[in-house]
């Protein structure tokens, strides 16, 4: 079996800045965000229909949604609208609005596509409906005991964790340590972007990576083997190291 490196949180953060230098990645965040947003929706809808929910009607194929501040949080966004254009029907819940793009224009690009905009107050409802969760609340920069009112969200992702797909990052873990309570979150799934964390040589459930847009050899990377146009992979839940 292949094995898959881990890499730091400062490692990835260097990624990150890295392909966002004019000078030497070139790219732009909106792009690296559309591609990573993209490669979590291929994903949430694989695991949707693998649920054979959609098609049986026998739930109401809503996504949930959740989005933290930070850069994880556009990712869900991102992967909201593709959602939309799937053919699901996602609910985003924003408990701290960004007033900065690109988030600002996402959450418009979002409302013209009438996906609705969830308070706190309505999360336990959406989230007992949802037949997926994508937990896109804190990803490689989350640092320390999480704070309010995200303690909320991470407390009730837990009682939803069998149907929750988490990005980049399980929420509320520590980006090396992992999981620091035996009874914490644990979610069902996993889509690491560009490579996979510290954290999730701890995971044990499935396990992808997205993000495809690191060149091949560039950062000492183990790029998966995408196939055709594949936007996601996944690999054996023992085979990070
Ligand atoms: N190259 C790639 O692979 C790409 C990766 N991308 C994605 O970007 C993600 C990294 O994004 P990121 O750096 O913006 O940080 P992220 O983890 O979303 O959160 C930071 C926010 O959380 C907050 N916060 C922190 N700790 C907290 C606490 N204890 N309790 C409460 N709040 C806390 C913090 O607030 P602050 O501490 O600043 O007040 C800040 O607002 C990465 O995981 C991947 O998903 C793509 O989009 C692009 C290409
Ligand atoms: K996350």
């Amino acid at each position: 079996m292949s094995t898959v490196r881990a890499i730091t949180a400062e490692a990835a953060a260097r990624v990150d800045v890295h392909l966002m230098d004019p000078e030497k990645g070139g790219f732009k965040l909106e792009q690296l965000m559309e591609l990573a947003g993209l490669s979590v929706a291929e994903t949430a809808f694989q695991l949707v229909h693998e649920r054979a929910t959609v098609e049986t009607g026998s739930r109401s194929g809503v996504v949930a949604v959740l989005c933290g501040p930070g850069n994880n949080g556009g990712d869900g966004l991102v992967a909201a609208r593709h959602l939309t254009h799937f053919g699901l029907k996602p609910v985003v819940l924003v408990p701290k609005r960004v007033e900065r793009e690109p988030f600002v224009g996402l959450m418009t690009q979002l409302r013209m596509l009438g996906v609705p905009s969830a308070t706190l107050d309505d999360m336990d409802l959406i989230l007992s409906d949802a037949v997926l969760v994508v937990d896109a609340v804190f990803g490689f920069s989350f640092k320390g005991q999480v704070r309010a009112p995200f303690d909320r969200v991470i407390k009730a992702l837990k009682s939803h964790e069998h149907k929750t797909l988490s990005v980049d990052v399980p929420s509320g873990w520590d980006v090396e340590k992992g999981s620091t309570t035996a009874d914490g979150f644990s979610p069902f799934a996993l889509i690491s972007l560009t490579a996979p964390k510290i954290c999730s040589r701890q995971f044990k459930g499935r396990h992808f990576i997205g993000g495809r847009f690191v060149p091949l050899d560039e950062f000492n990377i183990d790029v998966p083997m995408y196939a055709g146009t594949q936007q996601s992979v996944e690999i054996a839940n023992d085979s990070v190291v």
